[in-house]
């Protein structure tokens, strides 16, 4: 990771704007505080990505809050709804006027050059190799397949270079790690199953209820009980004996391939919560 974020150092100033690559899940958490601050200076392109797993009312909210603060946000579906034009557009209007002046002074017309951050798994491979229309990146559904860095072609007017995922060393708090390990941005063996499935469910019952109950069989009755006691009686509903280890492993994969519905773990700021809401001007 420390060499991961020493490049990403090294390189940031050659390029033009940072695609800040964010789970659509996980807007908040997978914000990574160190990309923040080794790009502060450069414009930004927000792109939540796996959408299709998200609860989209709650990316639909995400974006407003974004455009309420004049950050360029999009929400995407790297493996169906990306085209390359798309994101090249939108990279061209945030960084116009810079285009413009060096057209002004009698520059020669130049790709824009990206780079590309986020954490491990976020998506990352797959929207390169959307953009640039070839299997350049190495694609992976495990975190930390990206090893290395390098500069890929999309169009004569975009250049895109590809950094490995970067988690920052430690944790804000316990609930951010939660939230990046049920959606597999940690690799498996950093985490206790049993724990992020007790975080899972206690999440699932608040936001999720009829979609957890259908899905382990679970009656009104078991509303009353505690996460743990919940955990249990799934375990047996899965007909796992208390094999609770593997039962905690089987929500989790339960939620990440979407047998729980679409899910957004960190909700979206409510819309007075933001200050310059363009649609109140
Ligand atoms: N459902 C869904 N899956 C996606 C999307 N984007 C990527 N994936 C899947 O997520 C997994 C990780 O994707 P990668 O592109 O390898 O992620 P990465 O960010 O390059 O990962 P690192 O190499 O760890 O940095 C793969 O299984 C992809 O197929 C998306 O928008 N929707």
């Amino acid at each position: 990771m420390a060499k991961a974020i020493r490049q990403m150092e090294e390189n940031v100033h050659l390029v033009d704007i940072v695609f800040e690559l964010v789970d659509a899940r996980i807007p908040a958490a997978s914000r990574n505080p160190e990309v923040s601050r080794i790009s502060r200076d450069k414009p930004h392109l927000i792109i939540l990505t796996k959408k299709d797993l998200a609860d989209s009312q709650q990316t639909a909210a995400w974006l407003n809050a974004y455009r309420a603060q004049n950050i360029p946000a999009i929400a995407i579906d790297s493996r169906a709804n990306v085209t390359p034009k798309q994101i090249t557009n939108l990279a061209l209007k945030i960084l116009g006027d810079k285009l413009a002046a060096e057209k002004a002074k009698g520059l020669k017309e130049r790709p824009v050059r990206a780079m590309t951050v986020g954490v491990p798994n976020v998506g990352k491979s797959t929207l390169l190799n959307h953009l640039v229309q070839r299997r350049a990146a190495q694609v992976g559904n495990t975190p930390g397949v990206t090893k290395g860095q390098q500069w890929l072609r999309s169009s004569k007017h975009l250049e895109l270079l590809d950094t490995p995922g970067i988690l920052w060393p430690k944790f804000k708090d316990q609930e951010t790690a939660q939230k990046l390990a049920l959606t597999g941005a940690i690799k498996e063996k950093l985490y206790a199953k049993d724990d992020v499935a007790l975080f899972a469910l206690h999440f699932f019952r608040q936001y999720h209820l009829p979609e957890l109950e259908q899905r382990y069989r679970l009656t009104a009755a078991d509303r009353e009980l505690s996460d743990v006691d919940l955990l249990l009686k799934i375990t047996a509903n899965l007909g796992m004996r208390d094999d609770y280890e593997r039962a905690s492993e089987r929500v989790i994969l339960d939620a990440r391939r979407q047998k729980l519905g679409g899910f957004t773990l960190d909700r979206a700021p409510q819309k007075e919560a933001t200050d310059h809401d363009p649609e109140k001007a």
